[in-house]
């Protein structure tokens, strides 16, 4: 379901830190799919300021940390449950390692769901120790609102953005966390009052516990 092409064809940014932007991971029909399809069920408000970042959004697990399941896998559809088994897979473990170059094998797997209403946002952050890797993929049809872009920073100042990559379905960002891999959501502006979507594949170092459920 993720076009390994889009790997192949896409570069590791390592200014000012390893990041990469990929762009229709999906065939049009897949991304039609899970687009129209996106979980409904199960979701939890999250909300705070965690010594690093301030925060608020609405989070459903699809894989719980270290689980070889999918969360709550009977409401979802088949496209969601294909995706979900794929993120799973040996093979794309390996993929992201290799792109990356970070050995991706006895890390912890987690994904979440995420959805952003309007006012959401994610504060200037690095990521918990923990994240040694995350991808994070995108499932917005249309995105027309204000704010709700992840912006790639080269310092904690968001002015200094170098990249912002839209939550249109088919893009995804990739980060590899480290002592300067500054980032933020920016706050999502209602113009339409659709929500911003978006789903959270991290591998966490061995050890870790989920922070979030
Ligand atoms: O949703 C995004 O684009 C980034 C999310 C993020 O930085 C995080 O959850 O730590
Ligand atoms: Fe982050």
């Amino acid at each position: 379901m993720i076009n390994i092409e889009t790997f192949i064809n896409s570069k590791l940014n390592e200014y000012p830190y390893k990041w990469a932007f990929l762009e229709n991971i999906f065939t049009q029909e897949d991304a039609k799919n899970l687009a129209d399809q996106f979980p409904k069920d199960n979701y939890k408000e999250v909300s705070g300021y965690d010594g690093e970042k301030g925060y608020l959004y609405n989070a459903r697990s699809l894989i719980h940390m270290g689980s070889k399941n999918i969360s709550n896998e009977n409401n979802l559809s088949f496209a969601w449950k294909h995706l979900a088994n794929e993120l799973l897979s040996d093979n794309f473990r390996e993929l992201l390692g290799s792109f990356t170059e970070i050995d991706t094998k006895d890390l912890l797997l987690e994904v979440n769901v995420i959805e952003y209403g309007n006012g959401a946002y994610l504060g200037p952050h690095l990521d918990l120790k923990e994240k040694v890797l995350t991808m994070i993929l995108y499932f917005n049809a249309h995105w027309d609102e204000e704010g709700g872009c992840l912006s790639i920073l080269s310092t904690k100042n968001p002015e200094d953005s170098i990249k912002k990559i839209s939550p249109k379905v088919g893009n995804a960002s990739i980060l590899v966390r480290s002592n300067n891999s500054w980032h933020e959501v920016t706050k999502v502006t209602k113009v339409t009052g659709n929500p911003r979507r978006s789903l959270n594949v991290i591998f966490h170092a061995p050890g870790s516990k989920s922070t979030m459920w």
